[in-house]
């Protein structure tokens, strides 16, 4: 079990003049928890996630775990501690899955994969806790692209950060891998006593495998609480311009479900 909170403050991030996230405060994210980011398009969610990854340059603010200053490490330093999943993997890639998988291993070296032999053997049994064994030696660039995400999802777990940030796992994939990916990610949160941030579109998805739900819409935080606290009509009336209802299916489950756009909203 590993286990140290990820504090958030007074944030800024940039893409050049244009001020995407500015003062940006999160309650310190537990370790063995999950954090799904939800909100509209554009509303700033993959900034913040790399913003928090230390991945766009000129980043303000404080990003803490436990008392490590992340954001001022160097970035094979930031490593060691942090796994990010960006939306989709870079194309052009000539390489196996499991050559990606073991370069990945090999360019931060854990406990998990000391050497090449072991790097190997840990991508293999990564790559069958996601089902996509078979993938292992398929180039990158002539797969599908669920099972390219599948892949980056691989890689993010293989080294088992103490902070898993993961942009969207899900939006490629079939309900079956939805579910089952979700699972897995959950699973591996508690289990190794991670904070996970997972950025999410399907509502659904985030109340049911995460403990805290955050809604963000023009780079503000407009709701953070259990999944329960945050969805409610008066917030998806706010944040995604949407009469909406939130009902429980027969299983308890929380359900979201959009019945108009809002007249005169954009
Ligand atoms: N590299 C970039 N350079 C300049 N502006 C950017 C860049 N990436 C994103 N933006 C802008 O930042 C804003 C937030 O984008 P971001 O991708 O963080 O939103 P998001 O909530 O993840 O959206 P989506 O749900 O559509 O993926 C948008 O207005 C977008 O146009």
């Amino acid at each position: 079990m590993k286990g140290a909170p990820l504090a958030v403050s007074d944030l800024r991030v940039a893409y050049g003049r244009r001020v995407i996230v500015e003062g940006l405060n999160l309650a310190p994210l537990q370790p063995g928890t999950l954090t799904a980011l939800v909100g509209p398009n554009a509303a700033g969610k993959s900034t913040l996630l790399r913003g928090i990854a230390g991945l766009v340059p000129r980043t303000r603010g404080t990003v803490r775990l436990g008392d490590r200053d992340l954001l001022g490490m160097s970035i094979p330093e930031r490593a060691r501690h942090l796994a990010y999943m960006p939306q989709g993997l870079p194309g052009g890639v000539a390489l196996t899955v499991l050559e990606t998988l073991v370069g990945a291993l090999r360019a931060v070296p854990t406990n998990l994969a000391p050497d090449g032999a072991s790097a190997a053997s840990h991508a293999i049994a990564v790559l069958r806790q996601l089902g996509i064994e078979h993938l292992a030696l398929r180039y990158l660039d002539r797969l599908s692209g669920g099972q390219r995400q599948l892949v980056g999802l691989a890689q993010a777990l293989a080294r088992e950060p103490e902070v898993l940030l993961l942009d969207e796992p899900t939006s490629a994939l079939d309900l079956r891998h939805q579910v089952s990916v979700m699972t897995l990610v959950r699973e591996t949160v508690l289990r190794a006593g991670l904070v996970g941030v997972v950025v999410l579109h399907d509502l659904a998805l985030a109340a049911r495998f995460s403990d805290r739900l955050v809604a963000l819409s023009a780079g503000a935080i407009q709701a953070d609480g259990t999944p329960e606290e945050t969805l409610t009509p008066d917030l998806l009336a706010r944040v995604y311009e949407v009469e909406a209802r939130v009902e429980r299916c027969s299983l308890g489950h929380l359900l979201v479900l959009a019945d108009a756009p809002i007249k005169g909203a954009a």
